[in-house]
Parts: structure tokens; sequence; C-alpha cells
């Protein structure tokens, strides 16, 4: 395992899971550029797409020649989730720090400078934005979605106590080799794995600093997270509450 080097110039790579997110990425990856040329901050952009049936990869394939050398696609034959496309995508990422985020602008790429800040004041092995603290909110769910959410926060915070105040919101900044030390620490997958990651890094001593953040609902296409997702995200509670 590489240790997250302190020397040098930082990389930050972005993985960005897809699926059905052709109306989004150009402008999320516009977004970026901006974002990382604007603070002078080297970047690079890892696209993990899983086979997407709207065409995601014709015009992925065209903002890799448009931003290049930044961007790269990477891609699976198949729709094998959330979790597994993050650890296929870090196996790809050059940088030294990784943010994780989604492609739907629900997580927007004018937080990073807050979350690069955060981390570097503290040296904090993790940044994550919080939904529920701070100035942090949700826009555009409705009450069963931001019921849903809540009690599954409340539930694993209950249960395992790990004193994060958004533990399955994904837009995450991690030292790499802090991220790889969690992959290879926990094997829960799927939208579970954010609360896993969150759990299973408090309990090894990482530590965890929190950016409010606004979650505004995704305009094109719609969400994959479903009821199956939600039992599997109970079962990941208990399962982290035997093994921690
Ligand atoms: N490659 C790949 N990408 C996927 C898959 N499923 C979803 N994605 C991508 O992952 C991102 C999040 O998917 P959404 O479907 O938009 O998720 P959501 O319902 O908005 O859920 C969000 O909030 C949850 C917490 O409330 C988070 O746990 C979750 O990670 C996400 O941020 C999007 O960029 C989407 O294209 C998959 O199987 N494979
Ligand atoms: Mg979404």
């Amino acid at each position: 395992m590489a240790p997250t080097k302190t020397t040098g110039k930082d990389v930050y790579s972005v993985i960005l899971p897809t699926f059905n997110e052709r109306q989004n990425l150009p402008i999320i990856t516009w977004l970026l550029n901006r974002t990382f040329s604007e603070q002078n901050i080297d970047w690079e952009l890892v696209i993990v797409d899983d086979g997407s049936p709207d065409g995601t990869q014709d015009v992925a394939a065209q903002l890799v020649k448009l931003y290049a050398p930044h961007v790269q696609l990477q891609t699976r034959t198949g729709k094998l989730g959330l979790g597994t496309a993050y650890v296929h995508g870090l196996q790809f990422a050059k940088g030294n720090y990784i943010i994780i985020m989604d492609a739907d602008f629900s997580h927007h790429p004018k937080f990073i400078p807050q979350m690069i800040a955060k981390q570097k004041a503290g040296n904090y092995d993790i940044v994550t934005g919080t939904r529920y603290a701070g100035d942090g909110g949700v826009y555009g769910w409705d009450l069963k979605r931001k019921l849903t959410s809540k009690g599954a926060n409340i539930f694993a915070d209950t249960v395992l106590r790990p004193g994060v105040s958004d533990l399955t919101g994904s837009f995450r900044l991690y030292k790499r080799d802090v991220l790889e030390k969690l992959f290879q620490s926990t094997d829960i997958r799927g939208f579970t794995m954010q609360m896993a990651l969150a759990v299973t890094a408090k309990s090894q001593g990482f530590s965890i600093a929190e950016v409010p953040i606004s979650f505004v609902d995704r305009v094109y296409g719609d969400s994959k997270l479903g009821g199956e997702e939600i039992v599997e995200y109970a079962k990941g509670v208990l399962q982290l509450w035997w093994s921690t």
C-alpha cells in the first residue's frame, strides 16, 4: 500500500460512477475542470460507467479527448453497483487524494475547495460532506425519501455511535492510502458502503471532519436506490455491530 504523500504536489482524483448520466456528465465535468483550474489544483476525473444503455460512454469518450489529460473512462460490462464502482475506479486513479461523488449534481463541485481546505487544516484522513449539520440540507426529496435517509442515519448512529452526522452520504474526500485500507477492511458494498466505510474508519482510529453541503435531488434521470438497498443497509448496520 502506497502511503499518502505529504511532500510534492498533491493530485486529487475524482471517482465518478455513472449509470445513465449522458445528460449530466458534460456539465459536471465542465464544473470540475473550472473548480480545479481556478484553484490551481492538480486533478483528474475517473469515470466508471457500467455499460449505460443511454450512450453515457460515447459522451464520456468525447470528454476524455476534450479535457485531455485530465479525464479517463473505465468501463464495466453491466450494472454492478455503486460500491464496487469506487473500488474499480481506485485502481486507475493516480492521485494521493480521492474524491468520490455523484454525477447528477446532487453533489456540487463548489464544495470541493472547502473539503480540501478542511482536510489540510487538520490533516484529516477523511472529509465528508454532511447534509445533517451546520448549513447542510436536502432539497427536492419527498417526505418519504427524507425520512428514509434521516432514519437510516439515526438507526446506524444509535446502534454504532460513530459520531458522524451523515453516514449515508457519499460526497467525500479520502487520503488515498486510507481508502485503500478501508476497502480491504470491509467487504460491504452497494449503497450501504458509505456508512460501513465511515464506521470502519472510526473504529480504526482515522479522523473524519465534516463540511456542510446542500444535496439537491437530480434533475435528469432516476435514482437507482430501491427497497432492496434499504434492507441491505439494515443488514449492513447489524453486521458492523457484530464485527466492530
Ligand atoms: N457505475 C455505476 N454507477 C452507478 C450505479 N448505480 C448508481 N450509479 C451512479 O452513482 C451515483 C448515485 O446514484 P443515484 O441513483 O443518483 O443515487 P441517489 O439515489 O441519488 O443516492 C444518493 O444519496 C444516497 C444517500 O442518501 C447515497 O448513499 C448515494 O451514494 C447517493 O449519493 C450517480 O452518479 C449514478 O449514476 C452502478 O450500478 N454503477
Ligand atoms: Mg442521485
